[in-house]
């Protein structure tokens, strides 16, 4: 029997694991959609030594920290820090946010800017992936994979593997 270790992968895809968030896609400078929502929907894939005892990571812990992050984004409307074609300033209780020829005043209270060049599932996916890395990291993974769905049948992922 060959002495390679033995890799497992667990799947989560749970209903509970989504949040309703609004936003509007950039497809190019000055170039939007109009500002809308959806329920997101987050799965997660984890590829990870088998355990002597038919065991690989107990994946409630995996579900715990995909539910702290959907929970941190909930009911939030989501805008990209990163964008090359929009700026968005801080004025007060609000964000001004300048695109083309628009300036859109959003409560600060209701938004979340987050370290994105979009707010596409690609880039809402490998957000999501960098920060379940980051709580993850002292785990024995070998591969993650977060996806991201805006809904049913169309969905954006992001993945790592270990070197
Ligand atoms: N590569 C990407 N393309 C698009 C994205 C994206 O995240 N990545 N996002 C959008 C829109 O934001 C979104 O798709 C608009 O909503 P829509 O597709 O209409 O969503 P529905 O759930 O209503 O889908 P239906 O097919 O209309 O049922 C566009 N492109």
């Amino acid at each position: 029997m060959s002495n390679r270790e033995r890799l497992t992968t667990l799947y989560i895809d749970k209903e509970s694991h989504k949040f309703s968030v609004a936003h509007y896609t950039i497809f190019a400078a000055g170039d939007r959609e109009r500002l809308h929502g959806h329920n997101y929907a987050v799965s997660a894939k984890i590829v990870a030594p088998m355990g002597n005892n038919g065991f690989a990571a107990d994946y409630n812990v995996y579900k715990d920290r995909i539910k702290a992050l959907c929970d941190e984004l909930d009911e939030y409307l989501i805008l990209p820090a990163d964008s090359p074609y929009q700026r968005i300033e801080e004025h007060g209780h609000e964000y001004r946010v300048t695109f083309g020829d628009e300036v859109m005043h959003f409560l600060r209270s209701d938004t979340l800017v987050l370290p994105i060049v979009n707010a596409t599932v690609e880039e809402l996916s490998r957000y999501l992936l960098e920060r379940l890395q980051h709580t993850s990291r002292g785990d024995d993974l070998r591969e993650l994979r977060v996806c991201v769905a805006s809904g049913p049948g169309q969905k954006g992922c992001a993945s790592w593997r270990a070197g």
